[in-house]
């Protein structure tokens, strides 16, 4: 069964896994250059939002463009992470990482010096690039220059990276938005910096040892290696990495494309499932929508200064960092099956507060009060909620509150290039109306926003330190060499196709199911996740990565699992 074939593998190679032998910093240098790549990531995925608040109005972006340059990067993401691929089992890990940092840099130039729209696009999509290469390459390489005993708290160390990106870039929107005119080719442009030390770094890092194996470069890989374990003794590692190349060879057979090997050879298409299994349950957990309208959600709260929206983003993204640290503690302690269940666990349970939190306030939610006659040609005046009148996006709620009711109140059209006023009437100019009168565009006042608030701050404090970085971190390592570039390509891209399904239908959803039954929905597939993951993730914690194969040498959900 699975505990006594890992007992078997943790003798076989136990020998050169000493963990109270000092790991060489140089190894804490190379996993920090290459998690420069995470943060640009997470910076370059998180900055648009504060952006795009100023370039639609510089530019006067409709929807269609808005949505364009948010979304341009992430599917150029998703292309560019199957691709890298094959670039990766090609060039190597440490020129992918050369070129992903170049073309971040050509793309924040581009974006920075922007003349219009297209070019804005151009630079998107650039990107994009950037990151899909990135996005799988990074853990890759990690994964194959870390000693085993430290390997998961060093790829972990990428996805802290990601959150601190995003973290950041929610800070630079922030600090930038005080500042009118152009600061969006500061915030867009700004990732060049952290692209540039990259580059110049990894100029002087060396290429995986593992790679320079399989590409027949044995005594350059023995030099790496010597490098990165400092006074250990290299010889059994290395053995241990060219006999099961030279089994690899034999096992999985040589010629044709790499993918279908992969989907032939039973142990890596199960690997697979689980790879892009937990990198597709890790979007569907919805993630970026509940980062995206944190910021709704905290103005539900009662936090209703739109000027704080920006910074309550950042409040979102800080706690998401924060516990993501929680992860990289815990991923050697416990290992990546019980922190991956206890995450789901507890993002299933505040997914449903979540839920609860939205149904009570939609149940209680206030009445539509006051008709106003030139509203009678536009649908808002249809709704006879603020629930069904906000979630028709060209609608906002105007009313007026006291301390225990809302009064005074219509729907109204909302203002297309600032959605924080009406396109009419009473709540036309907000902020010189005053006398009490209140906008609310995207959500409606209600008492329960405080379930709603604890359900978002238990959510994040689950997610961050499992279903955020164990999907990167597993996949780096359960492919054999011959299959890890495509296995890491393959997963990170299903990865991007679902970050682009989520959050291009999550407003349509909200339409249709309103934002509890969105929210129910997320909840659902949080429980299909937990039965994935408790039938199919292995523990793959200490072993050296040569024996990992093996704990897919059983049938999935057949195995039995006393970890
Ligand atoms: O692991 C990361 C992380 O959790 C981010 O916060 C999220 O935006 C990404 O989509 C995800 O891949």
């Amino acid at each position: 069964n699975y505990k006594s074939k890992r007992s078997l593998l943790e003798t076989s190679t136990g020998a050169s896994v000493d963990p109270n032998h000092p790991t060489p910093v140089f190894v804490y240098v190379l996993a920090f250059f290459s998690a420069l790549g995470g943060f640009l990531f997470g910076y370059d995925t998180g900055v648009v939002s504060g952006a795009m608040l100023l370039l639609k109005k510089e530019m006067n972006l409709n929807a269609l463009w808005q949505e364009l340059l948010v979304s341009s990067t992430v599917g150029a993401a998703a292309v560019s992470a199957l691709g890298g691929g094959f670039l990766n089992g090609w060039l190597g890990r440490r020129v992918c990482i050369l070129m992903a940092s170049f073309i971040f840099s050509v793309g924040g130039f581009i974006l920075s010096f922007a003349p219009d729209k297209v070019v804005l696009l151009v630079g998107r999509i650039t990107v994009g690039l950037g990151i899909g290469i990135t996005s799988m390459t990074v853990p890759v390489y990690i994964a194959e220059v870390s000693p085993p005993q430290l390997r998961g708290q060093l790829v972990t160390i990428n996805s802290l990276f990601i959150t601190g990106g995003q973290f950041i870039a929610s800070v630079v929107d922030g600090a930038f938005s005080y500042l009118s005119h152009d600061s969006w080719r500061y915030m867009l442009g700004l990732s060049v910096l952290p692209a540039t030390l990259q580059f110049v770094g990894f100029f002087f890092l060396p290429e995986s040892p593992r790679w320079l194996l399989q590409k027949g470069r044995d005594q350059e890989a023995r030099e790496v290696l010597c490098q990165i374990r400092g006074d250990w003794d290299v010889d059994e590692e290395y053995d241990t990495i060219k006999t099961s190349i030279e089994e690899e060879k034999k096992e999985a057979g040589q010629g044709g494309l790499v993918i279908l090997r992969i989907l032939c050879h039973a142990p890596t298409r199960r690997a697979l499932v689980v790879g892009c299994g937990l990198q597709m349950f890790q979007q569907l957990s919805g993630i970026n929508t509940v980062m995206y309208y944190s910021a709704t959600i905290l103005q539900m709260a009662g936090i209703q200064d739109d000027k704080q929206a920006i910074w309550l983003t950042a409040a979102t993204s800080a706690t998401n960092f924060v516990f993501t640290v929680v992860g990289v503690w815990l991923v050697e302690r416990v290992g990546r099956r019980k922190l991956t269940l206890g995450s789901l666990l507890g993002t299933g349970l505040s997914l449903t507060l979540l839920a609860v939190g939205f149904l009570l306030s939609a149940q209680n939610s206030p009445a539509v009060t006051l008709h106003p006659a030139n509203s009678l040609n536009s649908s808002c005046s249809l709704y006879g909620s603020c629930e069904s009148c906000i979630l028709d996006p060209n609608c906002g709620f105007c009313y007026r509150e006291n301390s225990t009711e809302v009064f005074d109140s219509s729907c109204v059209p909302v203002n297309l290039v600032s959605t924080d006023h009406a396109a009419w009437g009473r709540c036309l100019n907000q902020t010189e109306v005053g006398g009490g009168l209140m906008w609310a565009y995207n959500y409606c006042p209600t008492s329960y926003s405080w379930i709603v608030l604890i359900g978002l701050i238990l959510y994040l404090a689950f997610f961050a330190p499992g279903m955020g970085p164990m999907p990167w971190t597993v996949n780096s390592e359960i492919y054999p060499l011959w299959a890890r570039s495509t296995g890491n390509a393959a997963s990170a891209g299903v990865n991007w196709i679902f970050n682009v399904l989520v959050s291009l239908t999550f407003l349509h959803m909200a339409e249709v199911l309103s934002y509890y039954g969105a929210f129910f929905l997320y909840t659902g597939l949080v429980f299909l996740a937990l039965l994935f993951v408790f039938g199919c993730l292995p523990e793959t914690q200490g072993l050296q990565l040569e024996d990992i194969e093996q704990l897919f040498s059983d049938q999935l959900f057949h195995r039995e699992f006393t970890n």
